[in-house]
């Protein structure tokens, strides 16, 4: 285990992995952040009683750095982490689309760089993390990693090649499933639901679905046609969601998530700065 883990950039990711690290018993003093604005920093130290540091500073003391920036803020990050870190250092990057190689340049030769695609049900202790080895990284590396995210759920490694894949789907995931439980709650009150009472149905009904899927060992196929009763009321919907092509908006939409993190590897000089 680290003597002392940095989060740099404690965003809503980084902020997320603090806490999980916190309540797997990770004492606080072995725990530092770093963050760009002042409020921010207070409202770190106020809520998890770490300490914020610079990110030069985090860079010295801290033998593992996870960095958690905006994937566009990278490239400043580590220009300024550069001069600070040693390749006896493991630097874990959890940015989408950045390539261990971009971070690999960036930092003295030899650093193990380990990338990491969380998605914010870290924050209930679900997440489901996919990690994959940079150049210099070990199989310690790679476990070392996998016990930190560990603590916020469940982890997985693939081939770095895979990885815009695996942000597409489980990275960015999360969301596919807030935007049908969205549409549906519409849906609700169109047929004259009262709202709540219609968001506590759907949100039932995605968490029993979501315990079948993961326990049951069915396919969801066959958990589908157990719903499905001949003449009944499902499979008039379904032949709605078919008329629609919601399989083949699917097939689009991760497609374009994949081909947004591929470009992100290329600096994302399109996307527009934010200033969180
Ligand atoms: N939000 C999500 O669901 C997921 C995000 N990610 C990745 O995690 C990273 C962070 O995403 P979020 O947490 O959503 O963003 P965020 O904007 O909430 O967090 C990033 C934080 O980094 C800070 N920051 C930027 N430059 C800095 C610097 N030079 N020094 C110190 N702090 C700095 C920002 O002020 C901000 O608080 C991104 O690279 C994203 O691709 C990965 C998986 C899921
Ligand atoms: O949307 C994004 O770029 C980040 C990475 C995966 C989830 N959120």
């Amino acid at each position: 285990m680290s003597q002392m883990i940095a989060v740099l950039g404690a965003g809503k990711i980084g902020e997320a992995l603090l806490g999980g690290l916190l309540r797997g018993g990770r004492p606080p003093a072995r725990l530092l952040a770093t963050a760009r604005r002042a409020e921010r920093a207070e409202a770190l130290r106020a809520r998890h009683g770490i300490e914020v540091v610079t990110n030069a500073e985090a860079a010295t003391r801290a033998d593992t750095l996870i960095l958690a920036v905006k994937p566009q803020d990278m490239a400043t990050l580590l220009t300024e982490l550069a001069p600070h870190t040693a390749p006896d250092r493991l630097v874990i990057s959890a940015a989408a689309g950045i390539t261990t190689a971009f971070v690999e340049e960036r930092l003295p030769a030899g650093t193990p760089v380990v990338r990491v695609m969380p998605n914010t049900p870290a924050l209930v202790d679900e997440a489901m993390s996919v990690i994959s080895a940079g150049a210099h990284a070990t199989e310690e590396h790679l476990g070392h990693a996998e016990e930190i995210f560990d603590s916020v759920g469940k982890t997985l490694r693939l081939p770095e090649s895979q990885q815009d894949a695996a942000t597409a789907l489980s990275g960015s995931g999360p969301a596919y499933f807030y935007f049908l439980v969205e549409a549906m709650i519409d849906a609700g009150i169109l047929l004259g639901l009262p709202r709540d009472k219609a968001h506590d149905l759907i949100v039932q009904a995605a968490h029993g679905a979501s315990v079948m899927l993961r326990d049951s060992g069915d396919h969801p196929v066959t958990l589908r046609e157990a719903v499905t009763s001949p003449a009944g009321t499902t499979i008039n919907a379904i032949r709605e969601l078919e008329k629609h092509g919601v399989r083949a908006a699917f097939l689009d939409a991760l497609e374009a998530a994949r081909d947004r993190s591929r470009a992100l590897a290329a600096g994302g000089e399109t996307a527009p700065r934010t200033g969180a």
